[in-house]
């Protein structure tokens, strides 16, 4: 029975792709995850285990072979505007400048003039790049353009956010930054959350429940529930310990692997 709250619900869901040449590649498996809303929902696991894959059908970007998808009880097959999601790559339009890619969703929605420079003012603060409204993504290093990218997602404020390893390309210091505007705007707009990212120490910073995935096939390994209260302090005794305990995980090699 699904629970009142359950914003997301992935089904005994695996996905095949078959290339050209007809050579086929197990992504996913035979996962299965409840999300409930407003959680803040990390996704680990190896390199090619299936979480762009994963996150692309939430999106309804991509269709799985077997199993189902749902959106509070609704089966998710092409996107929405409740469903958001930031990509890996900057994805900008490299003919717009930055504040136009910011408020790009907003020009489909036909916001009006006002509203839509509020909040891409707004938005341009929180990244950092207020001197930059009027620059073209050419201008721009990659950390830049990729904070320009979450701003674009951020803006939409889509009641989910997929988010796939946003902050990957930025120097460290502007990585804690996002960390900690991301959990600001998180708990002020209480939205749901599933994020990629490859450092298990972010995953512990920002998750109530971190999904450890296997290697490829990807399966869904342990769910574990982080109940700390934030700001995180990566000083305590538990993170330490969680971070050991995840990159174990990581490390158990998949028994087609094992020799
Ligand atoms: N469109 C596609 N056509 C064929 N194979 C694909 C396609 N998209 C993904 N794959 C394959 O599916 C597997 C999972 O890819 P995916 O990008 O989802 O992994 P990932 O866990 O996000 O990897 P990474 O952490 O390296 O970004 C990989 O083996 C990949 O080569």
């Amino acid at each position: 029975m699904e629970k009142e709250n359950t914003c997301l619900k992935i089904e005994n869901l695996s996905k095949e792709f078959v290339s050209g040449s007809g050579r086929k590649v197990q992504a996913l498996e035979n996962v299965n995850i409840e999300i409930e809303e407003n959680d803040f929902v990390c996704i680990v696991g190896p390199s090619g285990c299936g979480k762009s894959t994963l996150l692309r059908i939430i999106a309804g970007l991509e269709h799985s072979t077997t199993g189902k998808a749902f959106y509070y009880g609704k089966e998710i097959k092409k996107p929405t505007r409740d469903i958001g999601m930031i990509f890996q790559q900057y994805s900008l339009l490299p003919w717009k400048t930055v504040e136009e890619n910011i408020i790009l969703g907003l020009e489909f929605r036909r916001e009006p003039k006002t509203i839509k420079k509020k909040i891409a003012t707004k938005y341009l603060e929180m990244i950092g790049m207020s001197d930059f409204h009027n620059a073209y993504p050419f201008e721009l290093s990659g950390g830049m353009q990729q904070r320009v990218a979450i701003a674009r997602g951020l803006a939409n404020d889509p009641i989910v956010l997929l988010m796939d390893e946003p902050f990957g390309a930025l120097d460290a210091h502007t990585r804690i930054l996002m960390q900690r505007e991301l959990l600001y705007i998180w708990e002020k707009n209480r939205k749901t959350i599933l994020f990629i990212t490859h450092s298990v120490d972010e995953a512990i910073y920002l998750a109530d429940k971190i999904i450890v995935m296997s290697h490829r096939p990807g399966k869904v390994k342990e769910i574990i529930n982080i109940d700390k209260p934030r700001p995180r302090d990566r000083a305590e005794e538990y993170y330490g310990r969680l971070s050991n305990e995840i990159l174990n995980m990581l490390e158990e090699k998949s028994p087609s692997l094992s020799i």
